[in-house]
This record gives C-alpha cells, structure tokens and sequence, in this order.
C-alpha cells in the first residue's frame, strides 16, 4: 500500500500530521541515558542483548538473539499535559500489529512442539510476504461516542500527585523549596477514595464498643475506637499507614457546646510512619450522647495548594534523576523505600516463591496468587548487558498500568474490560535480593537456563520498581492451542482489549509480540466487556487472556498523554528484514511518522483503498491474478 502515504495533497496522513501538531504543548521530559555511544563495551553488550529478543530463528545461542531490550533502548519518556478537552475528535483508527516475539519464558519444561512452532513460522513467513499491510488487521471499531471519564478518584489522585510533585520539581527552580513539603506531605485531598475527610463514631455505654473500618491499602483507615466505661471514656484511634506519608489525625468532641472550637480537640497527632499503625488516645468526658470525629487530614496547607496550582509545567525543562525517584514514591504511596522481604511476605511465605519468567529487565516470581515483577531501577550496574532503567523511564509504565487498571472497574459507564492484567499494586523497594528470591532465581536457572545476570550481583543501595500483577498464566510463545476455537477465542480476546482501551484511552500497545499475551486455561465460557456503552458477552472456550508490558504504549491518562519517544531509538528501527516483530516496528514509525505522541488512526483514504481492493478482489478469477493488484505492487519484490 504504497500510496498510503504522502501521495497526494489532500493526504490524510500529512492532515492528521498537522492537526495533530497544533495540540496542547509537548515536553520531551526524560531522556534515556545513552551511554553506549560513548562506551563500546557497553555498546557490545547490549548489542548482544538486541538479538535476545527474537525467537530461535534469529537467536543462533543463549544471549544472542535480537534483544529483549529493542524496545526500550534510547528511549524518551514523554508527557503532554492537555485541557480536559483535549480528546481528539471521534475518527476510525487503526490497531497496532502483533509482531513476533521470541524470548525464553517459560514456566516449566515445555513438550516438545517443534512441528507446531515450524507450522507456525512457515505461516508466519508466508504472511509476511503476502500480506497486505494488514486490512485484516486492523480493527474498524468506530470511535466517537463519549469516552467514560478515565479518571476514577483513585487513578486521578495518582496522576494528581504525580502531576503536582513535577510541578513542584520543574518550577521551583534552584531553591526546591516546596519540593521538600510535598514529599513529606500527601496530597490528601486529592484522594478522596483514599482517605475518607472524617469518620464520626458513636459511643456507647457498652465498655468496649468499637468501631472498625476496614480497608484495603490505598483505603487505609481501619480506625478503631473504643470507649471504656469510666467517668472518663478513653478514645483511640487506629490509623493503619501503610508506606503511607504523614498525615494529620484529630479526635473531635463534637457533642461539647464549643463545637469546632479549639478546645473540642481532644487529641491532634500528626504521624509519620512508613508501614505501620498509628495510635492516638485521650480522655473524653463522658456524657450520654457523646460522639467523637476522627479527622484524619493531610498536612498540605491552602496557601500551598493554592502554590501548587499557580505553578506551571510549561517551566520545566529538566528532570533531575533524584526527583523522579520520589515522584515514583508519591505514586507508590510510600514515604521510603521497603524491602523486597516487606513486599513479597504481604503475598506469600517467602519459601513457597517461584521464579516463572524473565524479560531484559525484569524478573517475574510467582508470590502467592500474584506475580511480582522486579525492575532494577536507577542503579550504575549494568543489568542483563543493559543500563538500568531510570525512575522517569519506569514512571511512566507505572503512571499507565494505573490507567489501565481502571479499565477493569465494574460498572463503567462506557467501556471496560478485564483482559489488561490488573496491577494490584507497585512498590518501590532497596537492598540487595532476598535469599528466597535468589534461591526461587537459581532453580528457575538451572531448569531453563536464565539469560538474565545472577542478582546476587546487586548491592545494598540497588532500587527496584516492584509490580505486583494478577497471574496472568502462561505467555502466547510458550503456551500450545489446541484447536481453532482457542486460536479463536485468543484473537477476540485481545482485539476486545485493544478496542475498549482505544476508546476508552487512545491507547496504543505498541509492542504487542507474543511474549506479551499470556493465557491461561479455566472453566470460564465467556467474558464480558464494555464498548461505547454497549455490554458485549464474548465465548472464551475455557481461555482467559491478559495483555502484560506497557513499557512502550501510548495513553491519553485524561489529565496526561503518556508514551516514550521512539525516535530517539533508531535501534529499535533496524531489526532484521522480514522478521514480523522488526517489521512491525519500521511499520509502526512509517505510519507515526516518528511522531509518538500522537494518536494514530486508520485514513479515510485507507479506508477507500480497502473498500476498492474488496470490490475489485472480487473480480479475480485466481489468487494469482489478485497478486497482481496495485494494492500489493510495493508489498512484493521482484527478483
Ligand atoms: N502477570 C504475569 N503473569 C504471569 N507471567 C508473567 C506476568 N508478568 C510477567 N510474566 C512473565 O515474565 C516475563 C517477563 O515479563 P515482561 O515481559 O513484562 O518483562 P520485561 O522485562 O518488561 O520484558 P521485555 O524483555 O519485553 O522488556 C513474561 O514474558 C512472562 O513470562
């Protein structure tokens, strides 16, 4: 489809180009260090590590297929912060390509499937030729009907927090001065799911009544409070801070006749703890209709709030690597960073861990009903040949699984789905492995054979982004169909995903290869999503499937355009000809343009010449003849 591009004035492409250019400012916010240009052994390896990430057809021994890292080399994090109005007009678009992938990620031996892989890469090789570029693939959801507001209080109070640490980082220029406040201090109003602005609990006379609120992390408030039946009631309050940054706790008389005066206060902590609880007691007097108010606040005065929204992003322009470590805590909800043995021992004795897959950076590990995926972040080692990746990098994956996460919420109005994995959870942590972690590492090594670095090599100072994930089972490389309604079922279910995110969030995976589609075998018969408003029931042949890895994908958060900049990865750009996954990138940044922030959708002018082939395929009498189509001329080399 040569003339897909370009061709004449009226292109589309060029259209969409322009319009596209005139959105709301566009930061480039973090670049990737590059330190491979200056140094060749670092070069080397990672060029060792480039061929990790194609399959055994182009990985001749252990470390040295393309690399897992393509995706992620050289690139830039980047944001565009956009008016809520931003959301581009109602168009069709086109859906990104699967490209092949192939990593050794498997779970437990796998049987030998040799035939059906040989099957597969021979169709695989043929379609690469044939294919047009992918009218089948490309899916013709409409979009245009109102998106659900993507913002759920929690996710809003994430970005929130995440926008305002930036502002505060970007604008206050050499004196820092307020970025000391807001790392101390939650943004608690911003999170109302989070923190409820005050609870009133009732005394009785019964000499240990209380009142338990239960909830989970990101709704810590288990407030107890107790009275004893004395003249004098002894009330506490229980806060239950979990990583959680200070906050502020009053105990209220409301009952007395000085209501809201000072002296109704019959206790006023302010509490730091990073995991723990926090007590506060005292006496109140007692009367028969006595009601005590907890109150538990932020410590964020009005006047810097009101700072805070004066501050303007358009400032910044740098991005110190210290500060996206705490923009990563604030998002993270914690004040410091845990140990690994912390977060795992929330999910799972630290002896039944299991090693189940790895990626360049990460290591995923079986905790419980979670997988925990490790992602060394900020440190000098080189990891698996590769520079770590940097807190701004990982933020943004962070920033986006939260956005996607929301998709799963039950009872969205317009779109929803459940098949992007559900992130339960992301913690930042520091210290060297876990014994169990590196004991789960070496039998999962010597069973398959790692490519990664043995993490013993990691020091007490390394920090690691922890992403706690649904069990999303095996991944689509590893894992066998066995017959066409499973191939079926798999196809539905992440065309679906990828159609409820689209409109939902003009999300883009863009590096959808088979090691990130995981699948797993169950009862279930169906699975339900929501698109455009519209509650659609789809058969799932005892197959459920996740999406996993949004390293590299595109999403309108609502309050923030995330994605990493490809163009400054011209690596990622110069995989071998005629593999699917290197030819799907070149594709990806024909049809971008090498612009990556912005959306990408199928034409009018695409969808013209689609129409015209189906008319005309019609009038072939053989595939032989259809070859000769002018839809394919530029597809087919002749020689
Ligand atoms: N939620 C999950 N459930 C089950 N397995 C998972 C899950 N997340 C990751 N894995 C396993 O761990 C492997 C590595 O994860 P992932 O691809 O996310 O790591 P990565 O370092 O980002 O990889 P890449 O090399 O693509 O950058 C996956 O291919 C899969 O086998």
């Amino acid at each position: 489809m040569g003339s897909r591009r370009g061709v004449d004035s009226g292109d589309p492409w060029s259209g969409m180009g322009e319009s596209e250019k005139s959105q709301p400012r566009i930061e480039v916010v973090y670049a990737r260090r590059r330190s491979s240009q200056e140094d060749p052994q670092l070069q080397r390896s990672q060029d060792v590590n480039r061929e990790r990430r194609l399959g055994p057809a182009v990985r001749p021994r252990k470390k040295n297929s393309f690399t897992r890292s393509l995706t992620t080399r050289g690139r830039t994090s980047v944001v565009i912060v956009g008016g809520v109005d931003y959301l581009p007009k109602p168009k069709q678009r086109e859906a990104k390509k699967k490209p092949k992938q192939s990593k050794q990620k498997t779970r437990q031996d796998p049987p030998d499937f040799s035939k059906e892989m040989a099957y597969f890469k021979e169709v695989d090789s043929y379609e690469l030729l044939e294919e047009s570029p992918s009218p089948k693939k490309y899916s013709t959801w409409a979009t245009g009907t109102e998106n659900d507001p993507i913002v759920i209080p929690d996710l809003a109070s994430i970005l929130e927090r995440w926008l305002i640490s930036r502002k505060l980082t970007y604008s206050c220029g050499p004196s820092r001065g307020l970025l000391p406040r807001i790392a101390e201090t939650p943004v608690m109003p911003l999170q109302p799911m989070c923190i409820p602005e005050e609870r009133t609990l009732r005394h009785t006379s019964a000499a240990t009544a209380s009142s338990k609120f239960v909830a989970d992390r990101r709704t810590p408030v288990p407030i107890e409070l107790v009275d004893i039946d004395s003249p004098v009631r002894r009330v506490s309050s229980t806060f239950v801070a979990d990583s959680r940054p200070p906050v502020h706790i009053v105990l209220e008389d409301v009952d007395s006749p000085s209501e809201g005066a000072s002296s109704n206060i019959v206790a006023d902590r302010r509490a730091s703890v990073p995991i723990g609880s926090v007590n506060i007691d005292s006496s109140v007097e007692k009367s028969s209709e006595n009601h005590v108010r907890v109150k538990v606040e932020n410590d964020v005065d009005e006047s810097l709030e009101q700072a805070i929204k004066k501050l303007s992003l358009t400032s910044s322009s740098t991005c110190d690597h210290r500060s996206a470590f705490e923009e990563l805590l604030l998002v993270c909800n914690q004040s410091c960073p845990s140990s690994m043995s912390e977060v795992f021992s929330q999910y799972c004795d630290m002896n039944s861990i299991v090693k189940i897959g790895e990626g360049t950076y990460g290591e995923a590990f079986k905790a419980g009903a979670s997988v925990c995926k490790i992602v060394p972040v900020d440190g000098d080692l080189l990891v698996n040949g590769e520079v770590q990746k940097r807190s701004e990098e990982v933020l943004e994956e962070v920033l986006l699984s939260f956005t996607l996460n929301s998709l799963r919420q039950e009872g969205r109005a317009n779109c929803g789905c459940k098949i992007f994995i559900e992130t339960k959870d992301i913690r930042l942590c520091q210290g060297t492995y876990d014994a169990s972690l590196i004991r789960a590492w070496e039998d999962w090594d010597a069973k398959h054979g790692s490519e990664n670095d043995h993490p013993k090599e990691f020091s007490e100072d390394q920090c690691y982004v922890v992403f706690v994930l649904a069990d999303g089972g095996r991944d689509l490389e590893s894992f066998v169909l066995l017959n066409f309604d499973e191939a079926r079922s798999l196809l539905v279910q992440v065309t679906a995903a990828l159609a409820v995110a689209e409109v939902a969030c003009e999300f883009e995976h863009r590096d959808l290869h088979w090691g990130n589609v995981l699948l797993v075998r169950n009862e279930s018969t169906k699975m339900e999503f929501k698109l455009e408003g519209r509650k659609i029931c789809g058969k799932t042949f005892g197959i459920s499937v996740s999406i996993i890895d949004f390293t590299l994908s595109r999403i309108n958060s609502g309050e923030a355009i995330l994605f990493l900049d490809l163009s400054l990865d011209p690596a990622l750009f110069e995989g071998p000809k005629s593999d699917r996954q290197s030819e799907t990138y070149r594709k990806m940044k024909e049809i971008t343009e090498d612009c990556w922030e912005s959306r990408h959708q199928r034409t009018t002018k695409d969808e013209r010449d689609l129409r015209s082939l189906k008319k005309r395929m019609q009038s072939y009498d053989s595939a032989k003849d259809a070859l000769s189509d002018p839809f394919f001329t530029d597809l087919l080399e002749k020689e």
